[in-house]
Parts: C-alpha cells; sequence; structure tokens
C-alpha cells in the first residue's frame, strides 16, 4: 500500500540515500534502541509475521484502518462531547488530528521533558515501543450533528440524509453506557499497548471539551498469516471483500459525494460497531456437528458445507431446503447469493474478538467486536442484519450471541495534509 512504509522499504530508501521524514524516524527508533540490529528486527517480524517497524502514513484522502490490513490489535473508544462551543470542536478535531498523525509517525521521544512544572506531555507508555502499523480513524455519531432535537454546533443540514443513531434489533440488550456517542476513535496496531496509548492520550486532550463514554479493546491471534479464528474456533473474514479491489471498495465502502451523499463525504464510509457478547460456555456444549450447521461452514476448513477448499463458493441455489447448508445458518442469511443483488449489500468486515474478564455472575464475558464498513448502512448493513434477527426465522447463532453495545458512525475522508483536519469539511 501506497501510504505503508515498512522495513525493506526502508533499507532500500537508505541504500538510496533518500532521508525523508519517516526515514528519519525509523533512523530514530534504531538510535532510541528500539532495533538494535537489522538482524533482531527480521527476527521479531519472523515471529510475529508483520513488520514492526511499519508506519503508516495518516494523511490521504480516505481515513486508515479501513482497507489497511487488520492488524493483531484495537482499542475502540466512543467520546460524547460536552462543549456547546463549535470552536473548541473544531480545536478538539485538529489536536487530534496532529496527534494522531504524530502518533501513527512515532516521532522519537525519549520521554524527557524540560518544563517539569506541567504533566508530561504524552503519557509515555509507548516509549521504546515500535509504530506497529498504527492506524487511527474518527468517525461522528448521529449526536454530534444534533442531540434531543438541539442543533448544538449548527451541524444538522450535514447530516448524511439517512443517517441516525443505531436503532435496538430483536434480540439485542443494549447497555446505554456502551453504546452510541458522539465521536469514535478506532485505534489498531500490531502491539496492544500502542493502541491503548492512543485511546489516552486523546482522552487526555479532550478534557473539558469531551469525555469518555465507552471503550473496548479487542485482538487476533498472532496467526502470521490466513483467516484469524473467532471464539466460537471459526474462521472468520473468508468471504469478505478484497481490499485490493479498488472498483468493489469505490462501489460498496467509500462515498463520492454525490446523489443522496453530501459533498464533504467524498472519500468518507459509514462505520457499524456491534459489541457481541458470545455465550461460549453454551456454545462449547454444542455437539462438533452441530456447530457447523448454525455457522453454515467446515470448522477445521473454513470450507462451504458443499465444498472442500475454504475459499470455495458454496451453490445455494442447487440446496433450496437446506439439506447441506440450513437455510437459517449463519453464511446463509447473511449472504443468500442472489447474484447482483447481494453483491450490492456487501459490507467489509473489520472486527476483533474481544475478552473482558468474567462477568457479575461469573460468566466469561467475551465476544466479537464486530466492526464492518459501508457505503450506505440503510441499503447494506440493515437488510443483512434484518435477515439475521428476523423472528421468523433467526439466525441460529443468535441463540448463542446477544449484542449489548456499539453504534452507527459516518468516518469522513481522510485529512489531505498537515494544514487540514479530520472533519474539517463539515465546517466548510
Ligand atoms: C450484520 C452483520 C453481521 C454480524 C453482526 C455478524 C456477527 C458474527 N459473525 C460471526 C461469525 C461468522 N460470520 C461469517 C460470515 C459473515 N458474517 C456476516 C455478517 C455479520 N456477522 C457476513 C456478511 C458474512 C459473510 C457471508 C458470506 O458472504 O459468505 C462467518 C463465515 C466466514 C466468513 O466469511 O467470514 C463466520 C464464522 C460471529 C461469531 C458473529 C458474532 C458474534
Ligand atoms: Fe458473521
Amino acid at each position: 500500500m501506497s501510504n505503508k512504509i515498512n522495513r525493506r522499504a526502508f533499507l532500500g530508501m537508505a541504500a538510496a540515500g533518500t532521508a525523508g521524514i519517516v526515514l528519519g524516524d525509523l533512523m530514530g527508533l534504531a538510535n532510541n534502541g528500539r532495533a538494535s540490529s537489522n538482524e533482531e528486527v527480521l527476527k521479531s517480524v519472523e515471529a510475529l509475521g508483520e513488520d514492526p517497524s511499519t508506519i503508516i502514513d495518516f494523511y490521504g484522502a480516505n481515513q486508515t484502518g479501513i482497507v489497511t490490513p487488520s492488524q493483531k490489535f484495537i482499542c475502540m473508544a466512543s467520546f460524547d462531547v460536552t462543549t456547546e462551543s463549535v470552536k473548541d470542536l473544531q480545536k478538539l478535531l485538529r489536536d487530534w488530528s496532529k496527534m494522531s498523525a504524530e502518533m501513527m509517525a512515532v516521532k522519537p521521544w525519549d520521554g524527557s521533558q524540560k518544563d517539569t512544572q506541567f504533566p508530561p506531555a504524552d503519557t509515555g507508555e509507548q516509549v521504546g515501543l515500535q509504530p506497529a502499523s498504527l492506524t487511527i480513524t474518527i468517525g461522528f455519531g448521529s449526536g454530534l450533528f444534533e442531540k434531543d432535537g438541539k442543533d448544538r454546533f449548527g451541524l444538522a443540514s450535514r447530516k448524511p440524509k439517512s443517517f441516525t443513531r443505531m436503532p435496538k434489533f430483536h434480540g439485542d440488550l443494549i447497555q446505554e453506557m456502551a453504546t452510541h456517542g458522539d465521536i469514535v476513535v478506532q485505534a489498531c496496531a500490531d502491539d496492544p499497548m500502542i493502541c491503548f496509548h492512543v485511546i489516552r492520550n486523546l482522552a487526555k486532550a479532550s478534557r473539558g471539551s469531551a469525555h469518555l463514554r465507552w471503550q473496548q479493546a479487542g485482538q487476533w491471534g498472532m496467526k502470521p498469516g490466513g483467516t484469524q479464528r473467532n471464539l466460537f474456533g471459526f474462521k472468520d473474514g473468508t468471504n469478505n471483500p478484497d481490499i485490493n479491489n479498488i472498483a468493489f471498495m469505490n462501489q460498496n465502502v467509500w462515498m463520492d459525494g454525490t446523489g443522496d451523499e453530501p459533498a464533504w463525504l467524498k472519500g468518507g464510509t459509514f462505520m457499524v460497531v456491534r459489541r457481541v457478547h458470545m455465550r461460549i460456555e453454551t456454545w462449547d456444549q454444542v455437539a462438533y456437528k452441530e456447530q457447523e450447521i448454525i455457522i453454515g461452514r467446515q470448522k477445521p476448513s473454513g470450507a462451504p458445507m458443499d465444498g472442500k477448499l475454504e475459499f470455495d463458493q458454496p451453490n445455494f441455489g442447487a440446496d433450496p431446503s437446506g439439506n447441506v447448508t440450513a437455510v437459517d445458518s449463519h453464511v446463509r442469511l447473511s449472504n443468500p447469493r442472489t447474484g447482483e443483488a447481494s453483491e450490492r449489500e456487501r459490507i467489509l468486515r473489520r472486527g476483533f474478538n474481544f475478552m473482558n474478564g468474567l462477568d457479575p455472575v461469573g460468566r466469561v464475558d467475551a465476544g466479537l467486536l464486530f466492526i464492518c464498513f459501508n457505503r450506505s448502512i440503510e441499503k447494506q448493513f440493515e437488510p443483512i442484519q434484518r435477515r439475521l434477527t428476523n423472528p421468523k426465522m433467526p439466525d441460529q447463532m443468535l441463540a448463542y450471541t446477544q449484542t449489548t453495545g456499539g453504534g452507527y458512525y459516518v468516518v469522513p475522508p481522510g485529512a489531505k495534509d498537515a494544514n487540514s483536519y479530520i472533519g474539517e469539511g463539515l465546517f466548510n
């Protein structure tokens, strides 16, 4: 990807004698003892399967963390804006954009500060760590445009027409304080400390203008390649659209700012977050065969029920009664494969497993932080979600899951350079 600089590219640039700002930062990494030798870096790259020195550029037409290959860790947080001043809101977004660009570039810093009469400028837990492909994605909830019928910041006319708060779907047990929020921040990296550091520092900088409403960390295993597994033990992401298929991303993910799409959202998208609790104690008592029927895929390979290999495509048309793949299995309901109609609906999933310890009555509090990006929530996510939660024939998996939080967010385009910021188009 063009906004990605990794060690191999860095070594190439160094050989060619081209020292840009990112290159300077990478040399800083080496100077600060983060990478004592190339061999050491390459060894850790091999162990993790990822290059820990990878820096992703914050600036560009689209925000990062959407079509970026998924990192291993996430920390997601949602904020309520507490200020009533539009100037404060603009300052917050400007400050957060500048900080995000700097955190993603991991400006070399040794943790020292000249004026010790003030709290540390940066909390410091990232000192000595690698950039780990950090991406930061910022989105807005509908409450930023209008809350309780009030046009708080004069932005109501900027709200995309169909954009609402996430409704309650059949089976949801929504915890208000784990749902919605005016601004969401998604920090993803191959190091969990790097993700937490982002949210902590943005929260610190938001004092007086916004406060944290909810926060959720998540992760995948350290598998070097291939499809990851969710906490039901199934491969998750197999039939995701290809992020390198630009034409498809332009059709299903990115807005072009025409028609019903406001011009300020050209290069933006919508993000849906569902914090889905998984009843894993109950699931773990379900027979192996039954688990495959519920999901509609084979457990070891991830292949469809009528296929052999993971990426074989199922043929539901040849199985109208669902003898091979149950008609109420998760995959058959989420994509009934009705040709062009289901192609137009396809969403880009980018979720993570989460493990929060035990709930107050001793059950494992774990699940999937389901995240998806789509150009239209109304025409893509919602029809899929409604099929999965249709009370007349719900997804069989619904008996083992319960959504407790999340939200709908609109993700503005990227900031083009250091003079612009995320969400700037809202105020023009
Ligand atoms: C409304 C959207 C979806 C929610 C919510 C959701 C939750 C959820 N999914 C799994 C596990 C799997 N999902 C798989 C495929 C899949 N899921 C959705 C949508 C939602 N899932 C879609 C659109 C698809 C792709 C269907 C297709 O095109 O074939 C799979 C199969 C492998 C894969 O393709 O990823 C699994 C497994 C869990 C555990 C979960 C909530 C806890
Ligand atoms: Fe799914």
